[in-house]
């Protein structure tokens, strides 16, 4: 993993991700509004907003499952704002969470050797002797108990309960070795319990990569973030950190009246 390169400021301006006048129309509806990004490297920063503010047609800019109308995006300093998601993710930009990805009738530690070979043979490996998997059978073990589900190796993954399949899925796209992992509110649908363990991994992940997640639990957002982004109508509205982004009285303003994010 890349940290700083060498020669390049270790400062404010070592943005991993930068989107510039970033803007998706559809049939006249503006989505998304001339947004600037500029997401630090090995920071967690999260996109919020109420409903409909724009953060899901934004996150799918960002991974390319949409075409912008206007804007660049630019990764590690090159442009990608016409490059595709499969591409893009083999730049080491990858998400998460939003496709389940992860193969009910495998057990754990198989899932994530698929996901490592799919990684592998992107790398046009495949076509060596099968004793070279072997150090693919020992990092899959690595990730395992990395995301602390070594107990569950053997279990079916469609028998894991809600919160493992996240954590599963998290592995499994870690074993893509994302330099920039996008998450799609990583915490839908879990109890108390499992967004306390997730939101730990989401921690640890950050410290040697850099997170991007849109999120609605503003808990966690505010735990988690070193930077918010907020979104209302397409546009950003504010952003800092939680403490002073939560008291901008816009944002509180935008946020009266709505189920917020
Ligand atoms: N394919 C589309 N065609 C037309 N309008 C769209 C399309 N996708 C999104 N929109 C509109 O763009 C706006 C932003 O939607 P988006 O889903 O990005 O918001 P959001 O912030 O993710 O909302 P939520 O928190 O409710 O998920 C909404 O008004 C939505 O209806």
């Amino acid at each position: 993993m890349e940290r700083n390169q060498a020669g390049a400021e270790p400062d404010a301006k070592d943005n991993i991700l930068e989107t510039r006048g970033l803007t998706m129309e559809f049939r006249g509806f503006v989505a998304v509004r001339n947004v600037d990004l500029n997401v630090k490297r090995h920071t967690i920063h999260a996109l919020i907003g109420p409903n409909g503010a724009g953060k899901t047609t934004c996150f799918n800019l960002l991974t390319k499952f949409l075409r912008p109308t206007a804007g660049t995006i630019v990764f590690n300093g090159q442009d990608v704002t016409r490059t595709g998601p499969a591409a893009t993710a083999r730049l080491g930009m990858v998400r998460s969470f939003q496709i389940s990805s992860i193969f009910a009738h495998l057990t754990v530690i198989e899932n994530v050797r698929v996901a490592l070979q799919r990684k592998l043979s992107t790398s046009f490996h495949f076509w060596k002797p099968k004793s070279s998997l072997y150090p693919l059978h020992a990092r899959a073990d690595e990730l395992i108990e990395w995301v602390g589900l070594e107990t569950h190796r053997d279990a079916l993954a469609g028998d894991l309960s809600y919160g493992r399949k996240r954590v599963l899925e998290l592995a499994t796209t870690l074993a893509l070795d994302p330099e920039l992992l996008l998450l799609d509110e990583p915490m839908a649908g879990l109890g108390h319990e499992d967004i306390g363990r997730v939101a730990e991994l989401v921690r640890r992940v950050a410290q040697d990569r850099t997170v991007l997640m849109v999120e609605h639990n503003l808990d966690v957002v505010s735990d988690l973030s070193d930077t918010i982004t907020v979104l209302t109508r397409g546009s950003v509205l504010a952003e800092g950190d939680y403490a002073s982004v939560s008291s901008n009285p816009a944002v509180r303003e935008a946020y009266i009246g709505g189920v917020h994010a």
